[in-house]
């Protein structure tokens, strides 16, 4: 096996994970709602987990959800949904945003169940400390290249400098896909979609969870991807 991580599975390259994602859509012909729901969906089930609304020390459990412009941000979307429906007090950010069908369902699913989308983005980390118990980081996923742009390089700046807990959707946003970055910021939740990807290494937060329990075994076996079994029916898995 090429590559195990600390549990034994495998830590992918940024190829790798690009190429098992398209292979999901056009050899075993998944649609990108059906994965985004469920990639979604452990984002949220980890977070109630990890933070359940009884840890916070405020009432309603209020959460900040920074989508980016690619299926990162409609991670986040979906993610967002389902923690309302957990009890959650969920607000989103969504500053640039995809003319697509898909991205304009979620966006309009969100707000018809009263969830704020926010214009402009606290630009004070202390705003951001005093009115949300968490953030969650729906900015970039593993298509992430280059230095960021505007306006996620500003977004990123603030977000290096909050002291609430920051949940990483994918990969911590900024952060080279492969490389990580010691520089950036520094989540204490992340979860990884199908397999950890390289950058998981140099996490260090507290909290790293498994989620999008849906590749087919043929395709676990064809990519070694060695994961770990998940309990019984659950749509999560925490890593050590
Ligand atoms: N198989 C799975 O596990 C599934 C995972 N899902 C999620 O999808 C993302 C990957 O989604 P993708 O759309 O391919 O890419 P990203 O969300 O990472 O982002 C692409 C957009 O980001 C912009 N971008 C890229 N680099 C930069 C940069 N340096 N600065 C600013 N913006 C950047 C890019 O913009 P362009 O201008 O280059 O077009 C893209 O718009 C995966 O990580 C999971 O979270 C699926 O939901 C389900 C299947
Ligand atoms: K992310």
């Amino acid at each position: 096996m090429q590559n195990p991580g600390r549990s034994g599975v495998k830590y992918l390259s940024q190829e790798e994970a690009q190429a098992i994602d398209q292979e999901l859509f056009t050899e075993y012909k998944f649609s990108v709602d059906q994965l985004m729901e469920l990639a979604g969906l452990s984002c949220a089930t980890a977070i109630a987990k990890a933070y359940p609304p009884s840890s916070f020390t405020k009432s309603p459990p209020a959460v900040l959800i920074v989508c980016g412009p690619g299926n990162n941000g409609g991670d986040g979307l979906v993610c967002a949904r389902h923690l309302k429906m957990f009890g959650y007090e969920p607000s989103v950010h969504y500053p640039k945003r995809p003319g697509k069908a898909l991205f304009e369902g979620l966006t309009t699913q969100c707000q018809k169940m009263d969830i704020p989308f926010l214009s402009e983005f606290p630009s004070e980390a202390m705003l951001i400390d005093e009115l949300y118990g968490l953030v969650v980081d729906a900015i970039f996923g593993f298509s992430f290249k280059g230095a960021v742009r505007e306006p996620f390089s500003s977004i990123l700046g603030t977000l290096e400098q909050v002291t609430v807990p920051i949940a990483s959707i994918d990969i911590p946003s900024g952060w080279d896909v492969e490389k990580g970055s010691p520089d950036g910021i520094q989540p204490d939740m992340l979860v990884s979609l199908t397999a950890p990807k390289k950058a998981a290494q140099h996490f260090a937060g507290r909290y790293h969870f498994l989620g999008g329990r849906f590749v087919p075994m043929a395709l676990q076996q064809k990519y070694s991807l060695n994961l770990p079994p998940y309990p019984e029916t659950d749509c999560i898995l925490q890593l050590p």
